[in-house]
């Protein structure tokens, strides 16, 4: 299964989901995280050998607890066997944080066979469940969390507070110890320059705005993701109803930006995306940041109906494929220089273009 996990570009939850009737791609994803702890055993941030190791033996005996809980197959992926390319590959996936790609003993990864859920275990907490699902869609997301979270609680005894709730490793968790968080692709808010006003008032309402990979990430591709900051005095159900009402205000605000861009100089808008077609097509060279932005304007140009279409995966595939440690290992290569990758990254996005 890790062979798949690293060689295949797409997860399902980064395909567009079936019943989607809109034309644009905005919202890419939604993920539920459920950080938990286990009872009477030392927090991870202590980093006590006993404990990491105690839990990570506890999730190696947790796989056929999930399998008949939601009928897929989980694989335990010890990330200290991993190398750390193939680690990368993994936050590059969005089934790790970065941070746990840092290299440590005792750490892992329990995946789903379809890579809907990724628990990272002995991340910051003991466990972090995260389910994914495609589009706009938390409620099914966290509908799979809760398989996960119930299965795991029926074998072991979490730590948990009847005032406070869920006991985590930092307290902005404390209480339900979930985040819902939606990636989305706002390329127009960006080019309109009302991105700024937009995410500052997202952050007044208490939601945190991140980049393409979670916290500290920049966000490459104009891709954002959106997420609750509070866990306590309320329940899950009204933090996901919540959130997506903003998420449903911030996709009329990208449409209301594109709105924008087509009354205004339609014509240096035109040429800016042709001439991002036009660099993908024929460029020798391209960086990653240069392909992620370039993408980002033809994902645009063609929901806007200016661009021939290419498919319904050619952005998220492309996302992946072009980052730098995926990149090598789509080439065959264990290593690549920089300016091999950037010639290896335009000629795949050459042949994506002619398809
Ligand atoms: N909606 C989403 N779709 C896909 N991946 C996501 C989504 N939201 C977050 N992620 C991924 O989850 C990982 C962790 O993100 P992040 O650090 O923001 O969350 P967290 O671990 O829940 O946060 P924190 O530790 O601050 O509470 C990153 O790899 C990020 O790309």
């Amino acid at each position: 299964m890790l062979d798949r996990i690293l060689d295949e570009p797409l997860s399902n939850w980064l395909k567009r989901p079936e019943q989607s009737d809109t034309k644009e791609h905005i919202v890419i994803s939604s993920r539920i995280r459920l950080a938990r702890n286990f009872k009477d055993i030392v927090f991870t941030n202590r980093q006590n050998k006993e404990a990491l190791a105690k839990v990570d033996t506890m999730m190696r005996g947790i796989l056929g607890v999930l399998k008949k809980a939601d009928g897929h197959e989980y694989s335990n992926i010890s990330l200290d066997k991993l190398s750390d390319a193939e680690r990368e590959i993994l936050v590059e996936k969005h089934l790790i944080s970065p941070a746990m790609a840092q290299k440590a003993p005792y750490r892992a990864l329990v995946v789903s066979d379809d890579a809907s859920v990724a628990v990272m275990v002995n991340e910051e907490d003991h466990i972090r469940i995260q389910a994914m699902a495609p589009g706009l869609d938390l409620s099914s997301a966290y509908a799979h969390a809760v398989q996960v979270d119930d299965a795991i609680e029926s074998k072991y005894d979490y730590a948990f507070n009847e005032h406070f709730g869920y006991l985590t490793a930092c307290p902005t968790n404390v209480g339900t110890g979930m985040r819902a968080s939606v990636m989305m692709h706002l390329p127009a808010l960006v080019m309109t320059g009302r991105i700024n006003r937009v995410v500052r008032s997202i952050l007044q309402l208490g939601y945190s705005v991140r980049g393409l990979y979670g916290e500290g990430s920049d966000a490459l591709g104009h891709i954002y993701q959106v997420s609750n900051q509070l866990t306590m005095g309320i329940s899950e159900e009204d933090t996901i109803a919540q959130l997506e009402k903003v998420i449903n205000g911030l996709v009329a605000e990208e449409r209301k930006a594109r709105q924008a861009l087509h009354d205004g100089d339609w014509e240096a808008f035109e040429d800016r995306v042709w001439r991002a077609y036009g660099t993908l097509e024929y460029a020798r060279r391209l960086s990653g940041e240069e392909a992620l932005s370039l993408l980002s304007d033809v994902q645009l140009g063609m929901d806007m109906e200016i661009l021939p279409k290419k498919g319904d995966t050619f952005f998220n595939e492309l996302i992946v494929i072009t980052r730098p440690n995926f990149l090598a290992k789509y080439a065959g290569k264990d290593a690549m220089t920089a300016s091999e990758r950037d010639s290896y990254r335009a000629k795949v996005i050459r042949s994506y273009i002619e398809k």
